[in-house]
């Protein structure tokens, strides 16, 4: 006997939810428990509806399905009493006969609101014309949705309606199955109706007799089905989709591509791109616990770029799957989350003295100080005492930083004679022999105080762990993982790519690495081929946003709009392909005279949305471009009477609005974000440091508009964006 749920379980009242799980509880125990008085109605639509008791007030709303192998409940949703029997007198369930999907309907005709007034457009001359109908512009049909899709027949005559995204977007709002919704998004999103039919398993069932109780059972295992229905694997899993909502909705309702990316084998490594919020994260953490759960328990790196980050992962993995295995060192059994630096950092330290090895390979002295870390103006010291020959263009910590990390450590370079020789491919500016010369002169003298003092930087640690692991497996070592996951690959340096490489064998589903480059903000353009990870046909993408909705989404896809991006093969990235099922007003642009009139401005606006009824006060920010623009904001709005708490390392806590920055947002997400201070020479900043080549220069540049981006995409419902003086060149209205 099996209890499923559809998504109405995440939306239930506060003060329902723990009946409802006690109801639940006691009914997959056992349905016949007196208590729970499981009960057939009179004269109902549906002979197979049952009501339940939750409490004195409240009544749960069943299908009772019965198959030779079980009987399973199907809750459809808790209402009062009275509203509850009504419910349960005229809902049906069946399978559509088009699409083969189970639906709950009326039996009674539904009332469907009018379609909205479609959007006018203003001509120059200040007169207005309609816009036609978006779905026809792209060539289908009611029948098109209706008869090939199955789409509910009034539903598609909305569709048909809608005038542009935006409008679309309302109407997918109000879709009467999730898959509806998502397959309209996807015909605007140029796939076929075919292609659509695949993807949710659509339409291959037609023979079935459409209100038995096994083709149903049938028809909830399909694709389309499970975007709405979830069977419930344990009692402590059914607590946690009713305690969290809407927020825990991606433990059980995976979108089908998502699924499969979750599920699906490789022969190898395999990448998932995607754009800000379509779940990339999500399919990690399920991936990892399915791969976790195989026989017997495998090792599992999953990492990413920051600390935090990896915070986020490990703390969301609990949530997912509370029991999964976990490893507590390197090397045992079971999930290991931990950042790609740490994790590097562990790996030194555990060598112990055997990292002297590696040290000699790496750096050409066998150290084995490797505890300490270079200070963030090592560089610009090694340029003050070592850099006289060097041209000014050069002196540069930014060069330094990018050429050590992508030429220098990687190719294991300890001496002048080496570098002299070493090819630097993609790397812009161009180093003839004298150049070269006094480059290494300024290396040597880094690399000779890191010594003195026993310290090393961030890239050597890896790199050290790197070789130490390459050491060890070429003795006869197993390496320390089954498999590794990646989160916020874009970010990843050559020397943590290379660590990853050697934490794993070569295999089947040794690497997967979720990325998205519009949102690299650390770090420089790379291709993973260089550094052993072969990807070759594994490369997947997810287009549909669950975060931002439409309006926002389109805003922070402008950011981008002009810009060159590739992916971590090297290939041309394209934004255009994103979309959100979600609607909600458009963002607010506000042009403040001077940085006081901007917190006055962002305090009324925050006070407004703090005394909303139902908000919790964390998931409003505040993003801006530095901590000292964070200490101010924070101070400013506390004499303008709104406290709110500045956010670092640590994580968010309830009770305030959070102010933090933009670096600091990657991974989080929040209802109503502001983006403070997006003005002319904060954001792009003046890039000082990246003097020395052009293509650095446009790198940066890069990096200054996937900072907006990453920065706008943390909304998940308003968006304001505030500036005083001049407007970021990056926003356009
Ligand atoms: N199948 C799903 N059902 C419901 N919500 C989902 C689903 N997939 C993702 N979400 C929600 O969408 C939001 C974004 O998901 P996630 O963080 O995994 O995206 P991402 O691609 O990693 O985003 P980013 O790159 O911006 O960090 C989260 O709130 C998540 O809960």
């Amino acid at each position: 006997m099996s209890v499923i749920i559809t998504k109405l379980v995440s939306k239930l009242e506060p003060g329902l939810k723990k009946k409802a799980f006690a109801f639940l509880e006691k009914l997959s125990e056992d349905p016949s428990l007196p208590g729970l008085h499981i009960e057939p109605i009179n004269n109902s639509a549906d002979p197979r509806v049952r009501t339940g008791r939750v409490d004195q007030g409240y009544r749960a709303v069943l299908f009772k399905l019965t198959t030779p192998d079980s009987v399973d409940y199907v809750l459809h949703g808790i209402w009062p009493h009275d509203d509850a029997i009504e419910v349960a007198q005229k809902v049906v369930l069946k399978l559509n006969p088009i699409s083969g999907v189970p639906e709950i309907l009326d039996a009674a005709p539904t009332v469907v609101p009018e379609p909205e007034a479609a959007p006018a457009e203003v001509t120059p001359a200040g007169g207005k014309t309609s816009l036609p109908p978006m779905l026809a512009a792209y060539g289908f049909g009611v029948k098109d949705l209706v008869d090939s899709l199955g789409l509910d027949a009034r539903f598609a005559e909305l569709a048909m309606a809608a005038t542009d995204e935006d409008s679309l977007a309302s109407v997918v709002d109000r879709a009467p199955a999730d898959w509806q919704g998502l397959a309209l998004i996807d015909l605007i999103g140029g796939t076929s109706i075919s292609d659509i039919k695949e993807r949710y398993g659509l339409g291959q069932h037609e023979t079935e007799d459409v209100h038995s109780d096994e083709a149903i059972i049938e028809g909830l295992k399909r694709p389309a089905s499970q975007l709405t229905f979830a069977w419930i694997e344990s009692n402590a899993e059914l607590e946690r989709v009713i305690n969290e909502g809407d927020f825990g909705a991606w433990r059980i309702f995976l979108h089908p591509d998502q699924r499969q990316y979750v599920y699906k084998g490789y022969n190898g490594s395999a990448r998932l791109t995607g754009g800000a919020g379509t779940g990339k994260t999500v399919v990690v953490l399920h991936r990892a616990r399915a791969l976790t759960r195989r026989m017997p328990t495998p090792r599992v790196l999953v990492t990413t770029y920051t600390t935090n980050l990896a915070n986020m992962l490990d703390r969301d993995l609990r949530r997912l799957d509370p029991d999964l295995p976990r490893a507590k060192n390197i090397g045992d059994a079971g999930a290991y989350v931990v950042g790609v630096d740490a994790f590097a950092a562990r790996v030194v330290k555990a060598a112990g003295p055997g990292i002297a090895k590696a040290a000699e390979a790496v750096l050409g002295v066998a150290t084995t100080e490797v505890s300490d870390r270079s200070p963030s103006t090592a560089w610009a010291d090694a340029i003050a005492v070592a850099g006289q020959a060097l041209p000014p263009q050069l002196k540069s910590p930014g060069f330094f930083e990018e050429e050590y990390s992508a030429v220098v450590l990687p190719n294991q370079i300890r001496e002048k004679a080496e570098y002299l020789k070493v090819r630097r491919p993609g790397r812009g500016v161009a180093l003839d022999r004298a150049k070269r010369t006094a480059v290494w002169d300024v290396i040597a003298s880094y690399r000779a105080t890191g010594r003195i003092y026993g310290r090393l930087d961030y890239p050597e640690v890896a790199t050290l762990a790197a070789e130490h692991l390459n050491l060890q497996a070429a003795a006869g070592a197993t390496r320390p993982f089954d498999y590794v996951l990646v989160d916020e690959g874009q970010d990843l340096s050559p020397s943590r790519w290379q660590l990853l490489r050697a934490a794993v064998a070569e295999g089947k589903d040794d690497i997967f690495i979720a990325e998205d480059s519009h949102q690299r903000i650390y770090g420089h353009r790379i291709t993973l081929s260089q550094y052993g990870i072969k990807i070759v046909g594994r490369a997947r993408r997810l287009n549909l946003n669950y975060r931002t909705t439409a309006q926002n989404l389109r805003w922070a896809m402008s950011v981008l709009d002009g810009a060159d991006y590739s992916d971590l093969e090297g290939e041309a990235e394209d934004h255009s392909k994103y979309r959100s099922a979600r609607s909600g007003p458009v963002p607010q642009f506000i042009a403040c005279e001077s940085v006081a009139d901007e917190l006055d401005r962002v305090a009324d606006l925050v006070k407004g949305w703090t005394s909303e009824t139902d908000v919790a006060p964390e998931t409003l920010a505040i993003l801006v471009r530095d901590r000292n623009q964070q200490e101010r904001v924070v101070s400013g709005l506390a004499e303008r009477g709104v406290t709110v708490r500045g956010v670092d390392n640590e994580a968010i806590r309830p009770g305030q609005p959070v102010v933090m920055t933009m670096h600091r947002s990657k991974g989080t997400e929040f209802s109503k974000v502001v983006l403070f201070g997006v003005r002319e020479g904060s954001i792009p900043a003046a890039l000082r440091d990246q003097n020395y080549d052009e293509s650095a220069q446009a790198d940066a540049l890069l990096r200054e508009r996937s900072l907006l981006y990453v920065a706008a995409t943390r909304a998940r419902d308003l968006l304001a964006v505030t500036w005083s003086g001049k407007p970021s060149p990056l926003v356009k209205r």
